[in-house]
């Protein structure tokens, strides 16, 4: 396939290069910057030499429509709600990495992200693409909403315990960190050096715009589901998100228990790892696609306690994009995807 990748100077759209240069069946990649048109990608990124020859090229929406099987969209907000009607007019498959299209109810979205929502036929066109839960609707869409990197980690933690009606729906606490990638390549207060290294931030308490994504998705596996207390924190490392969740449980009544039923949900997907024994840490997923997930039961509290691990650029980002495209364009889920972690 031809892939075209607009926002290829920032983060998340290098990552798509280092992944789709393994990808078999990925014959060109172009890359489109709104700032940076006819420089070599090599400019920004000199680790690229020799790797990825590609001259940035400025946007044309017929052009990207037209020319190309698969277009990433890993633009800030709004680029992809600008771009997107004229796209969905040529035979591009369309994967786009930012929150525009995610929230279904225009009001939540313009509650939780201060802007305007996107035209709203085309988020009921885009499907969700949590991959491991969502194949069916993403194998036939022509544009993906890429899960935000929180949301990928969580619900893919919460899932089996919320499908199988195990959990008080009203008991979900949700404990996340993350790493500064998760910010964008663009310098801010926040993720300055000298502000996180060896501290620990917690930020945005009740008002991060993810809940509504967590809870969207939730409330379509479970006619419980009910309002979550989602808290993040910035901690002092580049990659990685873990999430920790808790919940008060109305069924099983041990960890094992709890571990099969794990097992059970994820058998058929290879990016999600249930621990044998013992929580995994965000290096164990370093630079990879999967998720690494482990759970413990607590039977003087009756709580369950779920740790789910991602790299934030590849299965919270880049790496689910692809895997949503291979879905889209019938490929293997797997192709391009299969690193192994950097450890340590
Ligand atoms: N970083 C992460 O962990 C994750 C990010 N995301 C989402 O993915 C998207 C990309 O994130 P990330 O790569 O981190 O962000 P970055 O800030 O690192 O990069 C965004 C890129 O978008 C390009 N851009 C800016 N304005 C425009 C415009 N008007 N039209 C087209 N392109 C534009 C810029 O390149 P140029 O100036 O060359 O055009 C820039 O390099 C965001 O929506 C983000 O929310 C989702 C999940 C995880
Ligand atoms: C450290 C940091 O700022 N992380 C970002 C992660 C957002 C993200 O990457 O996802 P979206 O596509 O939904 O924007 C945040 O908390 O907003």
């Amino acid at each position: 396939m031809k892939v075209a990748i607009v926002g290829a100077t920032g983060y998340g759209g290098i990552e798509l290069i280092r992944l789709l240069r393994q990808h078999r069946h990925v014959t060109e990649i172009s890359v489109f910057s709104s700032t940076q048109a006819e420089a070599p990608l090599t400019s920004t990124y000199p680790h690229l030499q020799d790797v990825y020859k590609g001259i940035l090229q400025s946007m044309d929406t017929e052009e990207l429509a037209t020319e190309y099987d698969v277009v990433f969209l890993s633009a800030p907000p709004g680029v992809a709600a600008t771009l997107a009607g004229n796209l969905l007019e040529g035979k591009a498959a369309i994967v786009d990495l930012s929150g525009d299209f995610r929230i279904k109810e225009p009001s939540i979205y313009e509650a939780w992200y201060g802007r305007e929502a996107a035209d709203a036929t085309i988020t009921g066109q885009a499907v969700y693409g949590l991959s491991e839960w969502n194949q069916e609707q993403i194998s036939k869409a022509k544009i993906v909403a890429n899960p935000g990197c929180y949301p990928t980690a969580i619900l893919l933690g919460l899932a089996p315990a919320v499908k199988n009606n195990g959990i008080d729906m009203t008991s979900v606490i949700i404990d996340a960190k993350t790493g500064t990638t998760g910010a964008g390549k663009n310098p801010a207060p926040m993720t300055h050096f000298s502000e996180m290294n060896e501290s620990m931030k917690i930020y945005n308490v009740n008002e991060h715009k993810h809940t509504p994504e967590i809870e969207q998705q939730l409330s379509e596996w479970s006619e419980e589901a009910d309002a979550v207390t989602f808290t993040p924190h910035l901690v002092p490392m580049s990659r990685g998100i873990m999430a920790t969740m808790y919940a008060t449980c109305t069924s099983y009544s041990s960890a094992q228990e709890w571990i099969d039923v794990y097992k059970a949900a994820y058998e058929a997907h290879p990016f999600v790892r249930v621990r044998e024994d013992g929580f995994p840490a965000t290096k164990e997923v370093y630079g990879s696609n999967y998720c690494d997930i482990f759970l413990d039961y607590d039977a003087r509290t009756n709580r369950l306690t779920i740790v789910s691990v991602i790299d934030n650029l590849v299965k919270g980002a880049a790496g689910q994009a692809i895997q949503n495209a291979n879905l889209m364009n019938g490929f293997e889920e797997t192709e391009g995807l299969e690193f192994v972690p950097i450890y340590p």
